[in-house]
């Protein structure tokens, strides 16, 4: 998570059972960098079995880099979601074609009679580091692009030593994972900075149940409310658990891309936010999530080669194109078509 002083801002997450939380393995950021066989295999483990882990970052360099930008981000995430409505407005996303911008409360399903309650900024990563023509943002945006851009080149340089560890268990050539997503190569990867509003009375849902669309998420909240459901249990209330967000770790989970391009190895797991545990939904919940997204252009096609990706058998290869593929899945999830669930994984 970004730094104590946030954590310091709020109430400790309840330690009582009736806020159940979820058993997520941390995995270190050092040992990764100096090339840990068994952090590497405890990596894929946590990708396959969970689909969820914590990143400690607190070690290494590159780590505390990205936690220092991801404080600057949670300022910024205030700044801007508490600018009056109509200005915000002015910024309004077009969903579910593109998520660039705002999105106001209540746009998404929660359920049939509920829907979400969680105001959303979204950031292009194109956009803040130049891949297009500079788009419009709000002004707290614009004037902290530089810190913008820091945050976006130090989260990658975080996901790229993981994807370099699963290029190599899933038996890729080196770089075979970030060549499909590098910084440079433009793509739909944004930064959305979610703000819930205080909600003391009431134990709801303000983000239905999904699985990310893309390749891989970095998260950092310091409020409890994220909630996955583990593998192999039934989705009914009571089986859903808490993620308990840790000090001086970013929480990463596999999307739905990269599951489909490792033939259903890694796991993409379902997961909500609810409203914060115990006196923690006093106050005002922000999250800040890294959405990695595949290079423009790209398609679902299975990664091809090696000994550990099964090949396709009598299955069809997939070969729409990875941006079409999310619209469609985002409108039909939009309409309660269709019903997420989680995917891939042992
Ligand atoms: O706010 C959170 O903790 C998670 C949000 C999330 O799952 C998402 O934006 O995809
Ligand atoms: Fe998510």
């Amino acid at each position: 998570m970004p730094t104590p002083t946030h954590f310091s801002r709020y109430p400790v997450f309840p330690s009582d059972t009736s806020f159940p939380v979820a058993d997520i393995p941390t995995i270190s950021l050092t040992k990764l960098q100096a090339g840990s066989t068994e952090e590497s295999s405890r990596l894929y483990e946590a990708c396959r079995k969970e689909g969820f882990l914590f990143v400690d970052l607190s070690e290494s360099r590159q780590g505390q880099t990205l936690l220092q930008y991801g404080g600057k981000m949670f300022d910024l995430i205030e700044n801007t979601l508490t600018l009056d409505q109509s200005t915000l407005e002015k910024y309004a996303c077009d969903a579910p074609r593109s998520l660039i911008g705002y999105k106001r409360k209540g746009i998404l399903k929660v359920d049939d009679s509920t829907r979400d309650c969680i105001e959303v900024y979204t950031l292009s990563q194109d956009d803040i580091l130049g891949n297009i023509p500079p788009l419009s943002n709000p002004a707290p945006i614009e004037s902290n692009r530089h810190d913008c851009r820091g945050f976006f080149e130090s989260a990658f340089t975080v996901v790229n030593v993981l994807l370099g560890h699963l290029d190599r268990q899933l038996d890729l050539q080196p770089g075979t994972l970030e060549a499909r997503c590098a910084l440079d190569k433009p793509s739909a990867t944004s930064l959305r900075m979610l703000l819930s509003p205080a909600q003391p009375e009431d134990r709801r849902i303000n983000l239905g149940g999904h699985t990310d669309i893309g390749l891989i998420t970095l998260l950092f909240n310091v409020t409890g409310g994220l909630q996955v459901l583990p593998a192999g249990s039934e989705n009914i209330d009571e089986n859903w658990r808490y993620i308990k967000p840790q000090p001086g770790c970013a929480l990463i989970n596999i999307g739905d891309t990269l599951t489909e391009w490792a033939g259903g190895l890694l796991r993409s797991s379902l997961h909500r936010v609810v409203s914060p545990p115990g006196p923690q939904a006093q106050l005002p919940r922000q999250s800040l999530v890294y959405l990695v997204r595949p290079e423009k252009g790209a398609t679902m096609q299975r990664l091809k080669g090696g000994s550990v990706i099964p090949p396709l058998g009598d299955e069809e290869d997939d070969t729409r194109d990875v941006d079409s593929w999310a619209v469609w899945r985002a409108q039909q999830v939009m309409d309660g078509v269709l019903k997420p669930e989680s995917r891939g994984g042992k």
